[in-house]
């Protein structure tokens, strides 16, 4: 049943054709969500592995368990009990789970991540049933390494997904709720990239909470206390940092939902460092450069001479702006100040100006408080400025208004306008009240998943149906991981983000069709990883932070090479090996059980 496709490049470290060692029998292996096949053990493995008994004895194809599975999925009545459904299959086979998520990829894309992930972390102390990672308490440091080395030894682990759960999802601190969201970056991670689950390790640095009402709720879960800060908070990331270096040296650190405060300032600590990178700062920065490219693209409109205008100028905000503002520098080959003089940032106090009091991050960007009247607002600064971009990363819902979007259209034909903030309903506006007030012409790339709009707006009055993108980070860290772990990159430099970015635009349909969605559908989220994926690795050759010695130099074998080193989820044939000759991975003794490397 595994893949039988030949290897073109032999047994490279990642590549999971062939049989998988396994140690367990019986209800262990049951047990076991790496080695379980349920009803698809075969004859003879049920015959080795003493399952005869314990399985009905039909033998069926991960196709028949798949459409077993999505009926007991469309059983359940809501969201949220989808996810949880979803949840305890991953629990039980992972195989299935991750078949079945991408068999039905689009439909049950927004099940397991934005928006209905942000319900289950918000229930998380409510519906917890099973670990599903590390969880590391900040008041004892000295355990730090301890726990991280359940996970496995100096070659088991390539991607860990590490929050402090300050800022989930724009649903703010959820404390240790936070797991949640590292499981599910490294779910689509594993989804979208084909990285190995199992050599995945997600993280939750519980270091309290400021939500009152976990504070109030005796079933939460984790610390019972207010966010521990400053220096012992720092201390103990550099602990955790150290360790995770130490145990698993190959492994790259995916920061997720840091707060404001901590966010930057650990991705400026570390990235000169080690390969690390934050999804909110640079993940969403890439993103939105991509569809800001295929926005200008399908409007004629050139980066050069944009006006751009964030609302929301926190870790998301300022990473877009960043990403922007270095993309206009190289274009025009100006300084990253004259470039940022095309970006303007408001957030609660208003336009930032030098009046203000702003964050390291903001400075640049700050405006000359004389040429503004104080706290200058979104519809003033729009007025002003004459934007032909507004992107949304503010947590406001309904923030941009029919006054504020008609007022940008009054001077631009193509207003590009993307709200960005997450969950659905935080976002900044509607698209189809985008749509309405600009007569169809605006350019729409949203944060979570909306459904197409149709209106009036074709030739002679006839109704259109205009896709809308969904302008999520996740359309690009899988691949940025991937790069970085194949190539097995020292640092992740500005250039391999760039590489990133260039990934993606190129296969945004717009490119083809200036009336098409701006960045590709979730069912191509394969293909663009492989091309992230791509980009980032010749990227990091040519910086020379790549240390892996056998990175192909042909384009069409790199991404063979690429391809024959993702994860894909299929049974794979199992071979009995005795206990005492067994891995720890073939005896699941690992956090995660490991595969048969
Ligand atoms: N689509 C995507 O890929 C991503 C979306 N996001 C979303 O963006 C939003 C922000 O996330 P982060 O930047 O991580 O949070 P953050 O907390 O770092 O930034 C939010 C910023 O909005 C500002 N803000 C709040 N109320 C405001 C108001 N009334 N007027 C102007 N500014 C206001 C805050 O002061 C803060 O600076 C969230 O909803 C998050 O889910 C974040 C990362 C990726
Ligand atoms: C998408 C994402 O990373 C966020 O909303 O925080
Ligand atoms: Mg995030």
């Amino acid at each position: 049943m595994g893949s039988t496709k030949p290897s073109k490049f032999g047994n490279l470290l990642l590549s999971t054709i062939g049989p998988l060692d396994c140690a367990l029998t019986g209800t262990a292996i049951l047990n076991s969500p790496t080695f379980n096949k349920g009803s698809a053990f075969t004859p003879s493995e049920r015959r080795d592995f003493n399952l005869t008994g314990l399985l009905p004895a039909n033998e069926q194809s991960l196709e028949h368990q798949v459409e077993r599975a999505y009926q007991q999925y469309l059983s359940r009545s809501d969201d949220l009990a989808k996810n949880t459904f979803l949840t305890s299959l991953k629990d039980q086979n992972e195989v299935l789970y991750f078949k079945l998520l991408l068999t039905h990829l689009k439909e049950m894309f927004s099940v397991v991540y934005t928006p209905t992930e942000g319900d289950a972390i918000q229930n998380y102390s409510r519906l917890f049933r099973r670990p599903e990672g590390c969880f590391l308490d900040i008041n004892h440091p000295e355990n730090v390494e301890q726990d991280l080395a359940l996970w496995g030894g100096p070659d088991d682990v390539d991607y860990i997904c590490v929050t402090d759960g300050e800022e989930i999802l724009g649903i703010g601190d959820q404390g240790v709720g936070g797991i949640l969201i590292s499981g599910a970056k490294l779910t689509l991670a594993s989804l979208c990239a084909g990285v190995h689950p199992n050599r995945t390790l997600p993280v939750v640095i519980d270091c309290g909470t400021d939500n009152q009402d976990l504070h109030n709720d005796e079933l939460y879960l984790g610390l019972h206390q207010n966010r521990v800060r400053g220096k012992q908070y720092d201390e103990f990331i550099q602990t955790f940092v150290e360790a995770a270096r130490k145990l698993f040296p190959r492994a790259y650190i995916h920061f997720e939902d840091f707060g404001l405060r901590n966010a930057r300032r650990l991705l400026e600590l570390y990235r000169p460092k080690i390969a690390c990178f934050n999804d909110d700062v640079q993940g969403t920065g890439c993103v939105t450069l991509a569809a800001i490219m295929a926005a200008l693209h399908a409007s004629g409109q050139k980066l050069s001479n944009s006006r751009m205008i964030i609302f929301g100028a926190g870790s998301a905000g300022v990473g877009i702006a960043d990403q922007v503002r270095d993309a206009i520098a190289a274009e025009m080959n100006i300084s990253h100040e004259k470039a940022s003089q095309q970006i303007w940032l408001i957030d609660k106090p208003g336009l930032l100006t030098s009046k203000i009091d702003v964050s390291d991050a903001q400075k640049m960007y700050v405006k000359d408080a004389s040429e503004w009247s104080d706290n200058a607002s979104l519809l003033s600064v729009v007025k002003q400025v004459n934007p032909n971009i507004l992107i949304g990363t503010s947590t406001v819902p309904g923030a941009f208004t029919e006054e504020i979007v008609k007022a940008m259209h009054e001077n631009c034909p193509r207003p590009i306008i993307f709200p960005l903030s997450n969950p659905t309903r935080l976002h900044e506006a509607k698209p189809a009240d985008l749509l309405r007030w600009t007569n169809g012409q605006a350019l729409v790339a949203t944060g979570s998943p909306f459904d197409p709009v149709t209106g009036p707006w074709g030739k002679d009055g006839k109704d259109i149906t205009i896709e809308i993108a969904e302008c999520n980070n996740s359309v690009v860290f899988p691949g940025i991981g991937l790069g970085c772990i194949l190539s097995r990159a020292k640092l992740l430099t500005d250039r391999m983000l760039v590489a990133a970015v260039q990934g993606v635009a190129s296969l945004s349909p717009t490119l083809k069709d200036p009336t098409a969605t701006l960045l590709p559908d979730v069912e191509e989220v394969r293909t663009v990883s492989v091309q992230v994926a791509k980009s980032v690795i010749q990227a990091a050759v040519e910086e020379g932070v790549a240390t892996e010695k056998d990175i192909p130099s042909d384009e069409h074998d790199l991404e063979e090479w690429i391809r024959e080193q993702m994860w894909n989820p299929e049974y794979r044939p199992l071979r009995l090996v005795k206990m005492e000759d067994a891995t720890r991975a073939a005896k699941g003794e690992l956090g995660k059980a490991m595969p048969g490397l």
